[in-house]
């Protein structure tokens, strides 16, 4: 379970005159789920970018039950996102030489010495949630609405406190869509998950506790 708490958060970029992001507070219940929603360029990726620890902040604390990953060094960033974050990115970052299955149990083959027990079976159930009936299945000659479920199976499978997904549903049809939805809230549900979501898909914003919108890199009320 993991709280957040963000304190006088700035992001600038060079050659942009005001901050992309700027964030003076922001609290998130563990196990709250949020849906993160504003037009292009208004700071939706940069915002995940920071939570997780994939960029470093310029100024400000950004507090995962009170460990400031902004104090982090990359290396520190990245060891606990690998601990304590399943990430569904646009691009979905999977291997298009490994199967389905290879694909959801490589991170927990990369982060545990040994794969924990019950992980492989996991890894069926939950590529079966998500309609994928061919584990074995190489991703490489897999639809994008295919690889969009293997992403999020992949970022279910560790159980992890932090959920974060960027347009989890973009390539699904309606039906695909809704059933992705479910599964990435009931799975955050059943195991007390962080959830937030960015995405315009007006079902799954609806399915989230709470909305944060972003304008100009700040949130409106
Ligand atoms: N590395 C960078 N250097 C300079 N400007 C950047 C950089 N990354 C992002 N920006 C700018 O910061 C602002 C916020 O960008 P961001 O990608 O977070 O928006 P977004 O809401 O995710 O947009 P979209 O919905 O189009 O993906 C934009 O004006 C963008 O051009």
């Amino acid at each position: 379970m993991l709280a957040l708490s963000v304190d006088g958060l700035q992001v600038r970029y060079p050659g942009l005159p005001v901050p992309a992001l700027d964030l003076p507070s922001l609290s998130l219940a563990a196990g709250e789920t949020a849906a993160l929603v504003g037009p292009s360029g208004s700071g939706k990726t940069t915002f995940i970018n920071i939570v997780t620890g994939m960029e470093r902040a310029g100024s400000g604390r950004v507090a995962w039950n009170d460990e400031n990953i902004a104090g982090l060094p990359e290396g520190g960033r990245d060891r606990w996102r690998a601990r304590n974050v399943g990430l569904v990115m646009q691009d979905f970052h999977l291997f298009p030489g490994l199967s389905a299955e290879a694909n959801v149990l490589l991170p927990q083959r990369l982060s545990h010495l040994r794969l924990p027990a019950g992980m492989q079976p996991r890894a069926r159930e939950l590529l079966a949630r998500v309609g994928i009936e061919r584990p074995e299945q190489l991703v490489g000659t897999m639809s994008r609405g295919q690889m969009q479920r293997v992403a999020v199976a992949r970022a279910l499978a560790g159980r992890p406190g932090l959920i974060v997904a960027d347009e989890p549903t973009a390539s699904l049809d309606a039906e695909s869509g809704a059933a992705v939805a479910d599964l990435l809230v009931e799975l955050a549900q059943e195991a007390g998950s962080t959830l937030i979501v960015a995405s315009h898909d007006g079902r799954l914003i609806e399915r989230m506790g709470r909305t944060l919108r972003l304008a100009n890199g700040r949130l409106a009320a």
